[in-house]
């Protein structure tokens, strides 16, 4: 019997670290681990990394090759040994709401941004962080410390990759990948180049940036021999973990929804809905992410005392939500770009307060905010033709039911797996084979729940018409 050559990939995520190893050849799934994450939007990389050790332990023996895919935009700030200054920023943590309005208004608005790098920001954007942090810094002294002693900033999935080298030769031996890059806000995917001056502009001085190696690129080696590739976002991976063709758009349903599709060519949608991400492979992710998804079923399900399973059940049977509309904002909102909002719940009757229609209002919320970063790729002439469901969330049935009519295509339901970390896997396997193009790995699709009838038309004019009439309510800090 021939021995496998194995490969690890990693999903450092906003809730968990997830590793699978896998046959380079196949990409079966030989072994598995995952280990929680706190759940703070400001979280100290070392937890990463103590999340790391507890999920790959026991799982490497024989691995020859490692990625990792990480949640994209976090910022980590290091100083010039390498050590972290404070804890990371992550893309979740809307606390750079005014610094994004400011550095969208100081370089002249959404069209000057769309220019410069595709995308508008949003509080997710790396670079609103760097801004958030350098007004901090006035008055506190922990962060001006942190803001004096700062001298490189790296992305979480960077900064695991560095961790993971046997030989680390300080800050400037750490490197990026296109795809986890193109979050940051500094760097343009129509020119494969930083913007350096965005740097300046949001933190008043440069910062050591890492170096964007390739996407099949070895760029170190770990402590137990295996060759590491460059990993990349966490959205990248799972395009690279599900070999996205033309058609395809992969909606993720983990703490962030994403809807996303590779490209031969970069997107500059100045509405700032498409973000003009790059992938894990040399072309483009054009990306519309929102700040709730699977975690709106959880807090529904908790508040209505019920299991996740039987939560699924009541959504799924229920005769319909009668009119009842849930905006899902629970942590505030990304896209649409509101991020003071709360959640809302509109059209309480006698007959709609029911937990049932409830858990319904909740799937069709969520789903209806996904249905519209849907309908902006379309905008962005993305084609649709297939709809691949992942992430924790698509596991809810009621998800998959309701999917076809209120997204409008066709869904399929890769069987269940950790695409991101699959993805990096195969990242690895194509960093180590040197081939020029990454392996051939099937991907299984399973049944997704039959798709329920509804009246897509009505749901998606209701979200629509409680969402613009509360617009501005939802556009004011509130304080709770
Ligand atoms: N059957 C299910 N129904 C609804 N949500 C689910 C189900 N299974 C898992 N989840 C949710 O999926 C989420 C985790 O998904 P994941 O894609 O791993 O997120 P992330 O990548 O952001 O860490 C959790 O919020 C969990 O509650
Ligand atoms: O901010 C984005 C994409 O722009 C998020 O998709 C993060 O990358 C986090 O992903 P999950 O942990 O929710 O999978």
């Amino acid at each position: 019997m021939t021995e496998l050559r194995l490969v690890a990939g990693v999903d450092c995520s906003t809730q968990a670290t997830k590793v699978l190893v896998c046959d380079a050849e196949t990409g079966a799934v030989v072994r598995e681990g995952r280990a929680p994450h706190p759940d703070a939007t400001q979280v100290d990389p070392a937890e990463w990394w103590k999340a790391w050790e507890t999920a790959s332990d026991g799982l490497l023996d024989g691995v020859r090759a490692i990625a990792v895919g990480g949640q994209q935009h976090g910022m980590v700030l290091l100083d010039d040994a390498g050590q972290v200054v404070h804890p990371a920023v992550l893309w979740n943590d809307t606390s750079s709401a005014d610094a994004t309005t400011e550095l969208i208004a100081e370089l002249g608005g959404p069209e000057a941004w769309a220019e410069a790098i595709g995308s508008v920001p949003v509080p997710s954007f790396t670079v609103t962080k760097l801004r958030w942090m350098r007004d901090e810094a006035a008055g506190n002294d922990v962060r001006r410390e942190a803001v004096r002693r700062a001298a490189a900033v790296v992305l979480p999935h960077d900064w695991m990759t560095h961790q993971l080298a046997a030989d680390r030769s300080g800050i400037e031996g750490i490197t990026t990948d296109r795809g986890d890059v193109s979050g940051t806000g500094w760097w343009s995917p129509t020119t494969d180049s930083y913007r350096t001056d965005l740097v300046e502009l949001a933190f008043g001085r440069q910062l050591q940036l890492p170096r964007v190696a390739g996407p099949a690129e070895i760029v170190g080696q770990t402590a137990f021999g295996a060759a590491i590739a460059a990993g990349t976002g966490d959205n990248a991976a799972a395009a690279l973990g599900l070999d996205l063709q033309p058609g395809d758009v992969a909606v993720s349903l983990g703490t962030s929804g994403t809807a996303f599709a590779r490209s031969a060519h970069p997107t500059k949608d100045a509405t700032g809905l498409v973000a003009a991400f790059a992938d894990a492979t040399g072309e483009y992710l054009p990306l519309v992410c929102t700040l709730n998804a699977a975690r709106v079923m959880s807090a529904t399900a908790q508040m209505l005392g019920l299991e996740l399973s039987a939560f699924d059940e009541a959504a799924i049977t229920s005769p319909g939500s009668d009119g009842l509309v849930l905006l899902p904002f629970l942590d505030g909102e990304r896209t649409p770009d509101l991020p003071h909002s709360t959640g809302l719940v509109y059209g309480l009757t006698r007959a709609t307060m029911q937990p049932a229609t409830m858990a319904r209002a909740a799937v069709e919320g969520l789903l209806c905010g996904l249905a519209d970063a849907v309908d902006a790729l379309r905008d962005q002439n993305v084609p649709v033709r297939r709809v691949l469901l992942l992430g924790g969330g698509a596991r809810s049935r009621a998800v998959q039911a309701l999917a076809p009519a209120l997204l409008g295509a066709e869904v399929v339901l890769p069987e269940p797996a950790e695409y991101v970390a699959l993805g990096a896997a195969r990242q690895a396997a194509w960093a180590l084979s040197g081939a020029p193009t990454p392996p051939t790995w099937q991907i299984p699709l399973t049944k997704p729940e039959p798709a329920v009838t509804v009246d897509a038309a009505t749901i998606r004019a209701n979200y629509h018409q409680v969402l613009t009439n509360t617009r501005p309510l939802l556009s004011q800090p509130y304080s709770r």
